[in-house]
């Protein structure tokens, strides 16, 4: 039986991923420091452990059970806590990565799989689909963090790794179990799955309304954590015939699919059938205006489909 590592393997993204390789018959090593999330399986072949992932007990566990196969997806997430906190970020997604990576090192680790984020782009200028070589300028410290990320592994050449770059993930895991569910969390999807519709009074804060874009409020590109799952899947058993004969390669994550903030809080509303009021407040510091990519190469190299928003809004308020 296949073995694989899953950093943050109790987050959200974590546990859609996990799910999706205990289904394709993988032995799943979760590891997790359970600080945000807390999404724990049953199953046979899924074996849990609360631990840092850059601690030493990894490394013995990844040379005790010659595990060759990582997805690192273990990190603080937060764009807007990362402005308030920037050490945190740099330690829980740089530092400890970079002792992380030695430990693949000795632990001959052959295929390593990197959550990277749409946030690495930053604050951008065009109003275009953005590739892959598109010049990175993050605006947050969590940007600045997976992007440093980024060029350490790129620099690793002991093993293959696909270093992707998620855009704006959402929507329920496998089986509708586990959400987007930690408190302090700001993101669009959850906070609208938050209004407490039995009041007759709800209102919807929309950060920003004088932005450059088709109606004044920020753009972004959704993906369900069930394609960034099955993308994780798929990078990595397909990893020799994706990489060809490099050692590492980026790609986007991201539908191509462009909605404003308004225009998902309007879809939501007739999707749900729920009515509150919009109001528009003050601009959230370093919000990207405009986040859509150019799923190009993630075509050529994945060939996946995406759910696309309006399933992802089913999905979440089922
Ligand atoms: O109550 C809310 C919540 C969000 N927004 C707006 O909705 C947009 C999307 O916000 P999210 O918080 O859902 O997502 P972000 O684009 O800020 O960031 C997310 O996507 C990034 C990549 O695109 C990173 O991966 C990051 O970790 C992840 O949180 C932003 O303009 C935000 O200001 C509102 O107007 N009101």
């Amino acid at each position: 039986m296949r073995k694989v590592l899953i950093t943050g393997g109790a987050g959200y993204i974590g546990a859609a991923t996990t799910q999706l390789f205990l289904k394709k018959n993988f032995l799943v090593f979760a590891v997790d420091n359970l600080s945000t999330g807390k999404n724990l399986l049953t199953h046979k072949n899924y074996l849990f452990i609360k631990s840092d992932y850059s601690s030493n007990h990894i490394l013995n566990l990844l040379k005790k059970e010659k595990i060759q196969d990582v997805i690192h997806l273990a990190a603080s997430i937060d764009n807007n806590e990362s402005v308030l906190n920037p050490k945190k970020y740099y330690q829980n997604n740089f530092f400890k990565l970079i002792k992380f990576l030695e430990n693949c090192k000795k632990a001959k680790i052959k295929n390593f799989i990197f959550s990277s984020s749409a946030a690495v782009y930053g604050e951008v200028k065009t109003f275009k689909p953005l590739a892959e070589n598109f010049i990175l300028t993050p605006s947050s410290p969590y940007g600045i963090s997976k992007m440093k990320g980024e060029m350490l592994i790129r620099k690793k050449k002991y093993f293959n790794s696909i270093i992707l770059r998620y855009f704006n993930v959402a929507g329920p895991t496998f089986d509708n179990k586990f959400r987007q569910n930690f408190k302090s969390y700001k993101h669009l999807l959850k906070k609208l799955n938050e209004i407490n519709f039995s009041r007759n009074k709800n209102i919807f804060k929309i950060n920003g309304k004088n932005y450059d874009t088709i109606d004044g409020t920020c753009v972004r590109d959704f993906v369900h954590v069930q394609d960034i799952a099955n993308i994780n899947y798929r990078s990595l058993i397909s990893i020799k015939k994706i990489l060809k004969n490099d050692y590492s390669l980026t790609l986007n994550c991201g539908s191509g699919k462009e909605n404003s903030v308004l225009q998902i809080v309007k879809k939501f509303k007739i999707i749900s059938k729920k009515n509150f009021k919009i109001i528009f407040t003050k601009p959230r510091i370093g919000d990207p205006p405009f986040l859509l990519s150019d799923n190009r190469l993630f075509k050529k190299k994945l060939g996946l489909k995406f759910f696309g928003i309006n399933k992802i809004i089913k999905d979440l308020i089922k």
